[in-house]
């Protein structure tokens, strides 16, 4: 169900220069109350594709920039070569509402890097939106959120220079050293319902993930069930996902997480607005 009406990005000349986090981020005052928009790569209306909602009808806010570079990422214009439009508060609202649905989800590149972020979430639960913000984690902000989707960023997430989707590795030391922020996770997981998404290739993210899983129940005050786990597939494309699929509902199976399905690319493939 991809959606015509899409954010006009024509005017996104100057942005399309951005490196992204950096630039995205200096609209952000600092203390959260930026007023200047938020950098749209696109809006649409499709089915929640993964997690717990997986099959909600939605609408997708995608945000611009990211402070991490995910070798594998799925939004590349969001992170890697951001694009996007700076559309006001106003205007992102009144694109969801020209949609019939209750569910909003905030994802981007990273939504959190934006201060503006906070101001949208007050605006959509005003209007008694269910909101669920896709984050990787790192950043921390105080928002009406039903629900975090919290994907952690693993060891073989980093952009290595043998598997750098644009360069020769020049993110790695810096996504290495930023791609887990615990007192984030931790005061995430205190303050919201959340779901954990780790994203697996294999068997050797496991160990990884019950490190992870250790250090943030020792850091958190409240307990974090298996069941708020879930492993999701890594794969932007159908072809992707009929390699790792498998092996990964094989792994949830064996550890007594769940699985999630990446439902829009088995739907969509790689479409954007989907
Ligand atoms: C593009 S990210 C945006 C939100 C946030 N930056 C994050 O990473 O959670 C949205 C979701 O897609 C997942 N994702 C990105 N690329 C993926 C891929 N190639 N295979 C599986 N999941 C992927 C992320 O882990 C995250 O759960
Ligand atoms: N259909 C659909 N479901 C999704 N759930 C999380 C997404 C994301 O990119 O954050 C996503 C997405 O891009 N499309
Ligand atoms: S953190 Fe999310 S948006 Fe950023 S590079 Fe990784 S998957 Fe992409
Ligand atoms: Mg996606």
């Amino acid at each position: 169900m991809p959606v015509s009406d899409s954010v006009d990005l024509e005017n996104a000349a100057d942005a399309a220069a951005d490196t992204g986090a950096e630039n995205a981020a200096e609209a952000d005052a600092g203390d959260g109350s930026s007023t200047e928009g938020l950098p749209i790569n696109e809006l649409f209306y499709s089915l929640q594709g993964e997690g717990t909602l997986a099959g909600v009808p939605s609408v997708f806010v995608r945000t611009s920039g990211c402070n991490l570079r995910c070798w594998f990422c799925d939004s590349y214009h969001t992170s890697w070569e951001p694009t996007h439009a700076w559309l006001a508060l106003d205007e992102i609202l009144a694109k969801i509402e020209s949609y019939d649905a209750d569910h909003v989800v905030l994802t981007g590149g990273e939504p959190l890097i934006h201060g503006e972020s906070v101001a949208l979430l007050e605006a959509l639960a005003d209007r008694g939106y269910h909101t669920t913000v896709e984050t990787n984690g790192t950043i921390y902000r105080d928002a009406p959120i039903d629900l975090a989707s919290v994907s952690p960023k693993l060891e073989s997430s980093t952009p290595t220079a043998e598997r750098d989707p644009s360069g020769e590795g020049e993110w790695e030391a810096r996504h290495e050293s930023d791609r887990i922020d615990m007192d984030s996770l931790a005061r995430l997981v205190e303050n919201y319902d959340v779901q954990l998404k780790f994203v697996v290739t294999d068997a050797e993210d496991m160990s990884e993930i019950l490190a992870l899983l250790d250090d943030l129940r020792n850091a958190a005050d409240v307990s974090i069930s298996d069941d708020d786990v879930l492993l999701m597939p890594e794969g932007a494309t159908r072809e992707r996902l009929e390699e790792t699929r498998n092996r990964v509902a094989d792994l949830a199976m064996e550890y007594g997480f769940r699985y999630t399905p990446r439902l829009h690319v088995d739907l969509w493939n790689d479409a954007p607005e989907t």
